[in-house]
């Protein structure tokens, strides 16, 4: 942002009558004096004014249009193709030169003035920024009679209502003409065929004092748009120059007007007035209101006048003794303007289909982070902490419970948790990859034991055979009585106690016992005798009531929760679902908005009325999803005591048989009875099956899997 006061350079028009006796004019000091002698008419108690002394930036007396251009205009171009709009303005009497030091002559090419000048210098700039892609356009309006004309229009009426252009801000505080023309010009020589265009087309009003002196306020404006070639963005520096022929600033009374005419200079001195009026408000450091709206042309040039332009005013003086109080009314309101800062800034605007491009862009990206935050609870919770250990284990459970087939879909609520839960799958893989080996080393050693117990036993019934028929010889048979004895259904029928959830039996090999030894018989006698499952059930109904109870109790629980999470969970689902639609009707609604209403965020009500229930839905599914939640943790939390409290109750167990019977559950070795297949297992069934049942599955199930996985890694290496 530069903040600079509006320059002013005052140029004189070459005269054979120059006035010096009355003016001086020192350019090295850029001074311009004038001297009126006291009227004598005045008496001698005379206050009136003598002697006037302005200083400027530049004053500058016979020089050529180059001159004037190189002074005038050749930075204020630069500062344009940089991006800063630029403003200059021609104020001066009628005659006093503006036309000549705005337009020129077209008599003579070295007389062309600062348009056709600027638009020169303008298109070789252009040419050489291959960086840049600059748009030109040009247009031209004309101010008559508080009418705005649009030059570029063709041939009109100087008051045709018709062709009234209005002037208007936008949300930027950027003046714009609505209606006006710009024209697109690719070369130098299309930008100048508008100035010809727009010159036929002014109104020039008879006048006294000059032929030719224009009664309206010309602007010529060259619009640039600025785009990057290097670099793709949505920006677009917009910048503008103006360059202001305004009306003759002379008074009324002089002129001589009558009629139409005389309106045609109320209206130029009016809306001058007001121009005036605007520069002493901008003048005034006190001053917060601005009449900028009391005139068009005050209102066009708002951001060339206190505003972000940076601004160049050419006073134009006739230096004729006839014209000395025009000059010194010019040189004060000269004077005055130097007073007023601009503010001058780059002025951006978004290209509407780059922007378009970023948005379906952008809007592919979210859906995208839409599709993985959907089942998202809090969408305002999303934090990126770590997770606690209560935390890291609630993920451990959630993936161990996916890997045994029990749940058969995550709901993930963040990323974070997608992470989380890919740490717990290596954790839980690396763990039964370690159990797989330990297994298999048991399982080896088993079958050691296994073959030398096995070699053993044939060693012994060989020996027993021996002694049996030695025993039969003698009478007694008792071999085959005992066997007999043993009761078949009663092995089948022991309790379905799963091995797995005792602990491990240390191998025993160092027992080698003689067959039909007492040791052994004692111990074949205890099995013979007891029933596991019936043994079982009388501790769970006595003993162990207490812990069975609590177990069944669970198991009603865990059942009424998980009703309630899927209710829940259809809810939510039917939530999610109308939130999908909704969303679909909004991006209907938006895909059918033009440009304009994009840029400006229009939103109509039907809009703002899917946006509040969608507003509505998510706060719903909000609710619901923390219900589900809940749900989860507490079923976790069910499903937990049950675990604990049947370990309680099989320890419990194991306790109690080993004190009755002298002997533990595991060194009964029998096959489960009414052993429900793996397959029929299911979430919803399981319930209905003993819990040790379910258990014993469930650890087959995972030694099974254990397995699987272990081949894998094999079948990978
Ligand atoms: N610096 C100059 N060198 C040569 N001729 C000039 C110069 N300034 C003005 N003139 C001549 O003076 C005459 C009046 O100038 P011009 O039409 O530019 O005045 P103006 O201020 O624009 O008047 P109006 O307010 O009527 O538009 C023209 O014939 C023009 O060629």
């Amino acid at each position: 942002m530069v903040k600079a006061p509006i320059k002013v350079v005052v140029r004189t028009r070459p005269t054979a009558n120059f006035a010096y006796k009355n003016i001086q004019i020192n350019e090295s000091s850029n001074y311009v004096g004038i001297n009126i002698p006291k009227n004598a008419e005045s008496g001698y108690v005379n206050h009136q004014q003598e002697n006037w002394g302005f200083h400027f930036d530049k004053v500058l007396q016979n020089v050529s249009q180059e001159v004037m251009f190189d002074v005038c205009a050749k930075d204020i171009v630069l500062s344009v193709l940089e991006g800063y709009s630029g403003t200059i303005m021609c104020y001066g009497q009628t005659g006093a030169g503006k036309t000549f030091t705005t337009t020129g002559t077209t008599t003579d090419y070295k007389y062309r003035g600062l348009i056709p000048r600027c638009i020169s210098q303008l298109f070789q700039e252009v040419g050489q920024r291959y960086e840049q892609q600059i748009t030109v356009g040009v247009s031209y309006l004309e101010i008559y009679n508080e009418l705005l004309t649009d030059l570029l229009a063709g041939s009109v009426a100087p008051n045709d209502q018709t062709q009234q252009l209005a002037i208007q801000e936008d949300t930027n505080g950027r003046v714009h003409v609505k209606n006006q023309i710009i024209r697109q010009c690719k070369t130098e020589e299309e930008a100048q065929a508008m100035i010809f265009e727009g010159e036929t087309n002014r109104t020039i009003s008879e006048h006294k004092l000059n032929k030719n002196s224009s009664r309206s306020h010309c602007v010529f404006t060259i619009h640039l748009e600025i785009r990057s070639r290097v670099e793709s963005t949505e920006k677009v520096i917009i910048s503008k120059l103006h360059l202001v022929d305004l009306a003759g600033s002379e008074r009324t009374k002089k002129t001589g007007s009558e009629g139409r005419t005389l309106l045609e200079a109320q209206f130029i001195n009016k809306s001058l007035s007001f121009l005036e009026q605007v520069v002493v408000a901008l003048s005034e450091k006190q001053r917060d209101h601005i009449p900028y709206r009391q005139s068009k042309l005050t209102n066009l040039l708002k951001d060339s006048i206190g505003g972000n332009s940076k601004t160049i005013m050419i006073a134009n003086i006739w230096p004729e003794a006839d014209h000395l109080e025009e000059t010194i009314s010019t040189l004060k309101f000269a004077t005055r303007m130097m007073k007023v800062a601009n503010e001058a800034t780059i002025q951006l605007k978004l290209d509407p289909t780059v922007l378009l491009k970023k948005y379906e862009k952008e809007i592919k990206e979210l859906k995208q982070e839409l599709a993985m935050h959907d089942t998202l609870a809090n969408r305002g919770r999303i934090t990126y902490d770590q997770y606690t250990p209560e935390q890291q284990y609630e993920q451990q459970v959630l993936a161990k419970k996916f890997l045994d087939g029990e749940i058969d879909d995550i709901e993930f609520e963040s990323l974070r948790q997608v992470k989380e839960l890919f740490f717990q799958f290596r954790n839980l893989y690396r763990n039964l990859a370690k159990d797989i080996e330990n297994k298999n080393y048991i399982e080896t050693k088993r079958d050691q034991q296994d073959t030398i117990q096995k070699k053993k036993t044939d060693q012994a019934s060989k020996q027993q055979e021996a002694v049996g028929s030695e025993e039969n010889k003698n009478g007694f048979g008792l071999g085959k009585a005992r066997k007999d004895a043993r009761p078949q259904a009663n092995i089948e029928n022991l309790v379905n106690i799963p091995k797995d959830e005792f602990p491990e039996q240390k191998p025993q090999e160092n027992v080698i016992e003689k067959p039909g030894s007492p040791e052994k018989s004692k111990l074949d006698n205890k099995i013979v005798n007891v029933d596991k499952k019936v043994a079982y059930q009388d501790f769970k109904d006595k003993e162990g009531k207490e812990y069975n109870d609590s177990i069944v109790k669970n198991i009603e629980a865990l059942k009424e929760k998980k009703e309630e999470i899927k209710q829940v969970t259809n809810l939510c689902n039917d939530i999610k679902n109308e939130i999908e639609n909704l969303k679909l009707k909004l991006d209907k609604k938006q895909a059918n908005k033009n440009q304009e209403e994009i840029l400006q965020r229009i939103i109509d009500e039907e809009e703002y009325e899917i946006m509040q229930q969608l507003k509505e839905k998510k706060n719903y599914y909000k609710q619901y999803a923390q219900q589900v939640k809940d749900l989860k943790s507490t079923i976790i939390i069910i499903d937990q005591n049950i675990i604990h409290t049947k370990n309680v109750l099989l320890n419990k167990f194991e306790e109690w048989f080993q004190k009755k019977y002298g002997i533990s559950v595991n060194d009964i070795e029998n096959p489960l009875i009414n052993q429900p297949s793996e397959e029929n297992i299911t979430d919803n069934k399981s319930e209905d099956i003993d819990p040790d049942a379910l258990a014993y599955i469930k650890a087959k199930k995972k030694v099974t899997q254990l397995q699987k996985a272990r081949k894998m890694e094999k079948f990978k290496n």
